[in-house]
């Protein structure tokens, strides 16, 4: 596949942007507010309450307010990533960006605070008036040289982080990158040439850190704008960068590149060439910083030194060295500890967490599903991925204990075991869960193939499925439907060369397609007649049928037309796994209080309690590829016997039952909704239950009581849905339904596949040539 041109990005990119709002962000309240006695504690008179307690003690900011967990995320738009001083309004667009990775890395709330501000006075003056508000300040894209003495200022007359990410989110990041890449090719920092080029913001501090990590000054050369910066030049000079000049005649990066053993770019894209990359030290490391361009592509340095370490602030390139890989955790280390600054023992605690979490092994992830995420350490894998859940289990309480040592923590950490068992609840609760499917997705590539491959956002979800390398698509459709629509959609797909497709109006494998469906549904009345009119109008008939001939590995249909229908020829022609009686539907929510599933919520309207115990052993399957330990709480009106209905008698039977034939699996009932996701709650009825913690699958006594659920919670907890997860057909084959989105259909390609995968355990790592 073409990878989409930066056309196409810059268009995807303003359609996200605009819609379905402006904006990446809103407040959410976090308290109700629903009457007369919410408004009165909310509002006036209740509100004077906490004012006067906070009056008495400031401390107490901290427990009444949002302000411990409030970051001001603040720029004046001079030096915004590499597109230059574009102004604070033009800059919000990054500043809403890095408010969303603060909240969804790390749970911090951030306000974005652009200001009209272009002197060192204005921002410290407007900056420090924040202090109220926040638990700590970031700094972002305040060009240098003005941002040195910015940060001074205000760190001199704030009592809480003030942290300029641009300088040092990147030196951490950098420290950690070069400290591997060394380990690497066997260099020490001391003895490496290291040329930078760019010495603004994030290029003096990253000198700074790797000086204090051991890099000697005289081994470091600088490039701006002006060129090589040496003694004696007096243009575009400042203090910081006067640091690092060089006793030199060389006036360009071309003369100062040769035997360099690293390239530090923090500057302006295309600057480093090919040439000056070749005139490098053997393996040498190419740090091509710029955002959005970097210093050089990474295809252009691999070409020209095979044997160099390559690394961007891309994320469409592997070894990101950006920020973002830092900032949200130091602040959440420095926050949670009541940090008054981040001092240099926080940094440097970072850059060790990070190095050493790329080093470890992929099987120390906390979650065996991110085994492939992380490819494991070597040259293409300098640093974690920034969707490694460990970063924030590592670097919070690296940082939050280098606070408390150096003395900069207001409210010490007692215990760090609760203090990481709760980070952990918070990594895998966020939009993460579906992280480790599509790492498993990505290991073994199968063909998964979509009846409605006409449809706008099946072609949006295949352009992503392709870009993530997740599956090999076929699709159903009309070869001159699917082309427009693909120039239309502004897509960068191609029929034959990205994926196949299968024509229903002319196909030269009608035939024998026909042929099979008699041989499947020959004796259930469908006639030859029939079948060939089917096999031309009826896209999830083909895509069935293509399953079953071996020709996909899993099928996706149901975004057009009824469930049931589509039901009814799945049953047909592919029918259920050997012992199961009958399909069910497993539907997962994501919500801000994690991730939990709910079964049937399509099929069966009142499974016997025999068919209950089935389904939450095929559910138990699918919850464990999203590297989940299922909890199976059977739910009903009664808690562990307070009722004695049919109903609940079923609902006991059932738990019973799975207990009898899976007792491996922690399950329990049965039980009502809070019993089953509080432990406390739990407790008080029944203190020795065989489930701990909160049930994350909740099997339901009918059809009714599952869909009304899980329609309620969709709503009101505005949550993330994944599925339907059909269970119980005999190859994976999954029916959607009519309102889902491409990013539905992306998600359930990725759990088709990683189900295929597990069912033929066969490798087809090649599908990608
Ligand atoms: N990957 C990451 O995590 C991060 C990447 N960056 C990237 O680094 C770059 C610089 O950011 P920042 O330090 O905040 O910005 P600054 O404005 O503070 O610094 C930019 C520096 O680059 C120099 N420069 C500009 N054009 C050239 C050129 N053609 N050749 C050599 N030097 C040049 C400037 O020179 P002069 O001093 O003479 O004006 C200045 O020293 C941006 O592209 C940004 O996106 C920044 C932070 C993090
Ligand atoms: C990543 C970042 O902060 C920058 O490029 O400015
Ligand atoms: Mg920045």
């Amino acid at each position: 596949m073409s990878s989409p041109s930066s056309e196409e990005l810059s268009r995807a990119a303003l359609a996200y942007h605009r819609l379905p709002k402006p904006g990446k962000l809103e407040i959410q309240a976090t308290k109700p507010l629903a009457n007369q006695r919410d408004l009165a504690l909310a509002y006036s008179p209740g509100v004077a309450a906490p004012c006067m307690a906070i009056a008495a003690d400031p401390n107490e900011a901290a427990s009444l307010t949002s302000r411990a967990n409030l970051v001001a995320v603040v720029s004046n738009g001079t030096a915004v990533l590499g597109l230059g001083n574009i102004g604070p309004l033009a800059s919000k667009p990054v500043m809403e960006g890095k408010a969303v990775l603060f909240k969804k890395f790390a749970g911090i709330d951030v306000f974005d605070i652009e200001i009209a501000a272009d002197t060192i006075e204005r921002v410290v003056e407007t900056v420090s008036a924040l202090e109220p508000t926040f638990g700590g300040i970031n700094l972002e894209d305040i060009k240098g040289p003005e941002c040195f003495e910015i940060e001074a200022q205000l760190k001199e007359r704030m009592k809480i982080p003030v942290f300029h990410d641009d300088q040092h989110g990147t030196a951490i990041i950098v420290g950690a990158a070069i400290k591997n890449a060394l380990l690497l090719n066997g260099k020490k920092l001391p003895d490496v040439k290291i040329v930078c080029s760019g010495a603004g913001a994030a290029a003096i501090a990253c000198l700074n850190l790797l000086v204090s990590l051991g890099a000697k000054r005289e081994n470091i050369w600088v490039c701006d704008i002006d060129g090589v910066v040496h003694e004696g030049r007096n243009t575009l000079m400042d203090r910081w960068k006067a640091v690092y000049a060089q006793k030199t005649d060389a006036r360009t990066l071309g003369d100062v590149i040769g035997g360099a053993d690293i390239f530090l770019g923090v500057s302006a894209p295309n600057v480093l060439k090919p040439e000056m990359v070749k005139a490098m030290a053997d393996k040498p490391l190419v740090l091509a910083l710029a955002n959005p361009t970097p210093e050089i592509m990474p295809d252009e340095a691999r070409k020209a030194r095979p044997d160099a370490m390559i690394c961007t602030g891309r994320s469409d390139f592997p070894n990101q060295v950006n920020n973002v890989l830092c900032f949200p955790f130091i602040f959440r280390g420095a926050l949670d500890c009541g940090a008054t600054a981040i001092n240099e023992a926080m940094k440097h605690a970072a850059v060790d967490a990070i190095a050493q979490l790329a080093q470890d092994p992929p099987s120390d992830a906390v979650h065996a599903g991110f085994e492939s995420e992380t490819q494991g350490f070597g040259p293409g894998s300098l640093i974690p991925s920034p969707f490694d859940p460990r970063l924030i289990l590592r670097i919070a309480p690296a940082v939050a204990k280098a606070a408390m040592e150096s003395g900069v923590a207001s409210r010490p950490i007692a215990n760090f075991d609760e203090y990481t068992a709760n980070l952990e609840r918070f990594a895998f609760r966020s939009g993460l869960v579906m992280k480790p499917v599509f790492a498993k997705a990505k290991t073994q590539p199968v063909r998964v193939i979509y009846a409605e491959g006409e449809d706008e956002r099946v072609l949006r979800a295949v352009q992503v499925v392709l870009e993530e390398k997740l599956a090999r698509p076929i699709l159903v459709g009309r070869p001159s439907v699917v082309e427009a629509r693909i120039k239309r959609f502004g897509l960068s797909i191609k029929a034959g060369q990205d994926f196949d497709l299968i024509n229903p109006e002319d196909d030269p494998r009608y035939r024998s397609y026909v042929q099979s469906y008699i041989d499947v549904a020959g004796r259930r009345g469908v006639t030859p007649d029939v079948a060939r009119t089917v096999v031309r109008t009826n896209a999830t008939v083909i895509a069935a049928l293509a399953v079953i001939r071996g020709e996909a590995d899993a099928m996706i249909c149901g975004i057009e037309g009824r469930f049931m229908s589509h039901l009814r020829h799945v049953r047909e022609i592919i029918g259920f796994l050997p012992g199961v009686s009958d399909f069910a539907a497993l539907s997962l929510m994501i919500t801000s209080k994690g991730a939990h599933f709910i079964a049937d919520t399509q099929v069966r309207p009142n499974p016997s309690a025999e068919e209950l115990a089935e389904i939450a052993a095929l559910a138990s399957n699918h919850v464990q590829r999203f590297a989940m330990k299922p909890k199976i709480a059977f739910v009903s009106h009664s808690d562990f016997g307070s009722y004695d209905t049919d109903s609940s008698r079923k609902m006991r039977r059932a738990a019973a039952l799975l207990r009898e034939k899976h007792p491996e699996i922690e399950s329990d009932g049965e039980m009502q909704g809070d019993t089953a996701l509080s432990e406390a709650a739990r407790k008080m009825v029944l203190p020795h239950s065989k489930l701990e913690g909160a049930a994350n699958v909740l099997i339901m006594p009918t059809l009714d009581a599952a869909n009304v659920a899980y329609q309620m919670i969709k709503t009101l907890a505005d949550a993330l849905p994944v599925g339907p997860i059909l269970i119980g057909p005999a190859r994976p084959a999954h029916i959607l339904t009519q309102g889902v989105t491409a990013r539905g259909i992306l998600n359930m390609t990725a759990v088709a596949a990683v189900e295929a995968q597990e069912r033929a355990g066969r490798s087809q790592a090649n599908l990608f040539g």
